[in-house]
């Protein structure tokens, strides 16, 4: 790999206020490159979607660092931060597209507002560049004449997708953006997915609790249990030879992944040396 999209090193976060806050991250390693989709997966409460929402730096630090194209997204504050979100070289997309549209606003302009908010760009410019993210997505631009309550549940994450897209970044983390869809919608999404990352050197976290999921379309993953990164490499390494008890009962659990998946005495076995 070159110099990597998004290089996360030793990082540790702490949240909670007083007596409750407490470390969440232990010095997690992670590294995503241009054109790759990394999976990152782990059990509900791992740490997931704290490491996400530090590499956008909505969370201080204890220690570490997580650089996107050079710059330490931990130290930026203020102006120099206000600028690095403006700029949409990292984007978010939520398991809830809601999250990110706004019910009262129509599509065109949430997908616009990013644009607008940078500035610089002519109206007509707004709608074209619109227009061309709707297609990306493989949505009719008249949707963009629509509120977001009157779109399918995959309709609103290919909108979402759109939105982010429209930036033109350079990393996007996909925090769980198959989760609430059905199976059809799912397989769809994670196609759109896997052709945005091939046209350019889109680079992709892929952030999931189902192994299952990912492992289709991700180079990498790695396997994050209880605030850090137990196991990681190629997929087919991490799949067919995992070396973490956690790692193998996540694959045991994913009939789809071994065929059989385990039996409850192994699976009991694996959760105990886990608890050890
Ligand atoms: N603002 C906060 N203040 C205190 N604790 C928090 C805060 N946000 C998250 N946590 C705690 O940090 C831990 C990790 O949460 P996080 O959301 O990163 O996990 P996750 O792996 O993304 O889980 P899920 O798959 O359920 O989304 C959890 O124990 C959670 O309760």
């Amino acid at each position: 790999m070159s110099e990597p999209l998004l290089d996360v090193t030793d990082l540790a976060v702490s949240l909670g206020r007083g007596r409750a806050r407490r470390e969440i991250l232990h010095g997690v390693p992670l590294q995503v490159g241009a054109g790759e989709i990394v999976g990152l997966i782990g059990e509900t409460g791992s740490g997931k979607t704290t490491l996400a929402r530090t590499v956008l730096g909505l969370n201080r630090v204890d220690r570490g660092s997580a650089s996107v194209l050079g710059t330490d997204v931990t130290r930026l504050r203020g102006s120099r931060l206000r600028d690095f979100r403006r700029r949409g070289t990292v984007q978010y997309v939520f398991q809830d597209p809601l999250q990110s549209l706004d019910p009262d606003v129509l599509v065109a302009d949430s997908i616009g507002e990013g644009l607008v908010a940078r500035g610089g760009y002519p109206r007509a410019d707004v709608a074209a560049l619109v227009s061309a993210a709707l297609d990306l997505v493989a949505l009719p631009t008249a949707l963009g004449a629509r509120l977001p309550g009157e779109l399918s549940g995959g309709q609103r994450q290919r909108v979402a997708i759109a939105r982010a897209m429209v930036l033109e970044p350079r990393l996007l983390l996909c925090d769980e953006p198959v989760s609430a869809l059905d199976a059809t919608n799912r397989i769809q999404i994670l196609e759109l997915l896997t052709a945005l990352r091939r046209d350019g050197g889109l680079g992709m976290l892929f952030i999931s609790h189902d192994l299952g999921s990912v492992a289709g379309i991700t180079d990498r993953i790695a396997v994050l249990y209880r605030g850090e990164v137990v196991e990681s490499g190629p997929t087919a390494q991490v799949l067919n030879e995992p070396t973490h008890p956690y790692t193998r009962l996540l694959i045991g659990s994913a009939p789809t992944l071994n065929g059989a998946g385990l039996g409850r005495s192994e699976r009991q076995r694996l959760r105990a040396l886990l608890d050890a």
